[in-house]
């Protein structure tokens, strides 16, 4: 028999029994799988530590130990003070020391609890002038550290009151599970609020730490919530309560960035939402401005600037197999070298303000999402297309384009071009077949959807690089864009990195290529941020084309991430 926790010569517990239970047990259970269970659950080491603790309570019960002292803080507190007095001896010294300690002075105090045995909380007294007469009243003390109270109030704007105007989700106050919304607020602290404006409430509040003691009349009970699935929504705007002159309470408020993925716990009131940044252990939701508020506050500082026709020294068909760009213009002449058909005005139904979205991981099989470059001419967007279909031709494909010029003794078709009839191509304008498509010297030029399903059906993931206004028509469910915006470096990086390269540009319509002048260099600065500004809350990755090969690596692992790893993508994506 294992030796016993309990002491020896102590009467036989339960630690005992349990311990002898398993040799007791081979002629009830007849077959032995049941044995060998038994003997391992009874064997178990938990098992046997708790029945241990079990034992020591039960002695302990037994024992009704009773405190010498009740009040062992008072007294360390005198002698420390008296040994302050003493303070010559260098043991004297060290015993002061010990017991001025917070964590011995917690330990005492917890000591005095116990053996008082006062473990009721401590209520505050009731109000001297008690009115029989008044409304029910709930009195109410929370204890409150740094962090805001998670409650906002205002005044009802019939009976003048001050009111809980919200409670924030997992908050101290919704924590508490004593305040509630609708609940009239009479005095803090026992200080009377009637009198007062919230803002003085606020900072009465804002003051105060530790405990805190509210009067409240409760308001209508609430219903009890309904569990709604999780709403995740991605900011398209950067928000900053301490800048919002329109929120209740700053300090409510939760900043955010431009993409960031936010838990909406509260859409009830309709100015103010509550949220959650996405993954975050706090549990306390903070206000950010609804989408209607903050879609109205967007449209009333409108108009941005908008994104200019692309203006370009070059005058080119750009870049790698063709890939078909829009408004390229000569500067002499200005003019377009495909004019554009569609409107490369931004769309002013479209403020950016919260897009909802939903995690979603490409099963396997799938056809793999589109990739999408967008960026100023120049930048860098075939080089990098180029370097991607190189590193693994049997992974990438990019669209072959369609042009109604006659083919050239030297071209094959379906290799350079599809080539196809004017009227043709007209018929398929009408019936938006193209993505992007333009005239150059009579002839049509032009992307269609069907030529990026062609490369996607192949199990290819499709490299494609299009004018930013075209974005809207890609972003769908069948084709889930990846979306990169190629930026330049500053002037003086693109100085020192493009010395060698060399930008297409026609003259007398003869294709040729012409090394970078300084104008082209700011020109793509100057497009990179207005494309920025107007569709930045489209990219879901920034790579700035400095050094070649680190911003072909950032690229190529940016689309393995993509093609292995859950991405947030709009929620209507995931429904299909
Ligand atoms: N990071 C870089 N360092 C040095 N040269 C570069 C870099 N990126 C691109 N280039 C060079 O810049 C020139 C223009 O690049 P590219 O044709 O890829 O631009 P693009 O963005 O496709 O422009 P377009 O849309 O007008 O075709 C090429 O000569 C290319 O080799």
């Amino acid at each position: 028999m294992p030796a016993l926790a309990t002491g020896a010569g102590h009467e036989p517990g339960l630690y005992e029994l349990l311990a002898a239970l398993p040799s007791q047990l081979q002629p009830h259970a007849s077959c032995p799988e049941d044995n060998t269970f038994l003997q391992n659950m009874f064997g178990e080491k938990g098992l046997h530590s708790l029945v241990k603790i079990h034992e020591r309570l039960r002695h302990y019960e037994e024992g009704k130990p009773t405190a010498v002292l009740k009040s062992a803080a008072a007294l360390a507190h005198e002698i420390s003070e008296e040994l302050a007095r003493k303070s010559e001896n260098v043991d004297m010294k060290e015993l002061q020391k010990i017991l001025t300690k917070p964590h011995m002075k917690c330990l005492l105090s917890v000591h005095d609890t116990v053996a008082l045995k006062c473990y009721d909380p401590e209520l505050p007294p009731l109000p001297e002038d008690y009115d029989d007469e008044e409304d029910s009243v709930k009195i109410i003390r929370l204890v409150k550290n740094k962090e805001p109270l998670g409650a906002t109030i205002r005044r009802d704007e019939h009976t003048g009151a001050i009111v809980v105007a919200r409670i924030m989700r997992g908050g101290p106050a919704a924590r508490s599970g004593l305040i509630h919304v609708g609940d009239e607020l009479k005095e803090v602290n026992g200080i009377p609020v009637e009198d007062k404006k919230p803002e003085e409430i606020i900072r009465i509040l804002a003051q105060s730490e530790g405990a805190i003691t509210f009067k409240l009349v409760p308001g209508v009970k609430e219903e009890a919530p309904v569990k709604e699935p999780k709403v995740f929504m991605k900011a398209l705007f950067d928000f900053d309560p301490k800048e919002d002159k329109a929120i209740p309470c700053k300090e409510a408020g939760l900043a955010f960035k431009k993409g960031s993925i936010l838990e909406i716990v509260s859409q009830d009131d309709a100015t103010w939402w509550q949220a959650k940044h996405e993954g975050d252990a706090n549990p306390r939701a903070g206000l950010i401005p609804s989408r209607q508020f903050q879609e109205r506050r967007l449209a009333l500082r409108r108009p941005v600037a908008t994104l200019p026709i692309q203006r370009s020294s070059s005058k080119r068909l750009s870049g790698f197999r063709r890939s078909f760009r829009l408004s390229r213009r000569d500067k002499k002449t200005n003019k377009s070298m495909y004019e554009s058909k569609k409107s490369e005005l931004y769309d002013t139904a479209d403020v950016p303000t919260y897009e909802e979205v939903a995690p979603h991981r490409r099963p396997s099989g799938a056809k793999y999402r589109l990739v999408v470059l967008v960026g100023p001419t120049g930048v860098g967007m075939n080089e990098l297309k180029r370097k991607l279909l190189i590193s693994d031709p049997q992974h990438f494909g990019v669209t072959i384009p369609h042009t109604s010029r006659p083919k050239k003794n030297h071209e094959t078709e379906g290799v350079e071009y599809h080539f196809i009839s004017k009227h043709l191509f007209e018929a398929d304008i009408q019936n938006n077949k193209f993505i992007e498509y333009g005239e150059f010297k009579g002839n049509y030029y032009g992307t269609t959807l069907d030529s990026v399903r062609s490369v996607l059906s192949k199990g290819k993931v499709c490299l494609l690089d299009v004018q930013p206004h075209v974005l809207k028509v890609l972003r769908i469910a069948e084709f889930k864009p990846f979306i990169v915006f190629v930026k330049p470096p500053s002037i003086e990086r693109l100085k020192e990195t493009r010395k060698n390269a060399k930008i297409m540009s026609s003259k007398d319509d003869k294709r040729s290529t012409r090394p970078f002048t300084e104008e082209d260099f700011q020109e793509m600065v100057n497009t990179a941020q207005v494309m920025e500004t107007q569709y930045g809350h489209l990219f879901e990755k920034v790579i700035v084309n400095d050094d070649l090969s680190t911003a072909f690596s950032e690229l190529r692992s940016a689309l393995k991430k993509v093609e292995t790893e859950a991405r947030w993508v709009p929620v209507s994506w995931t429904h299909s």
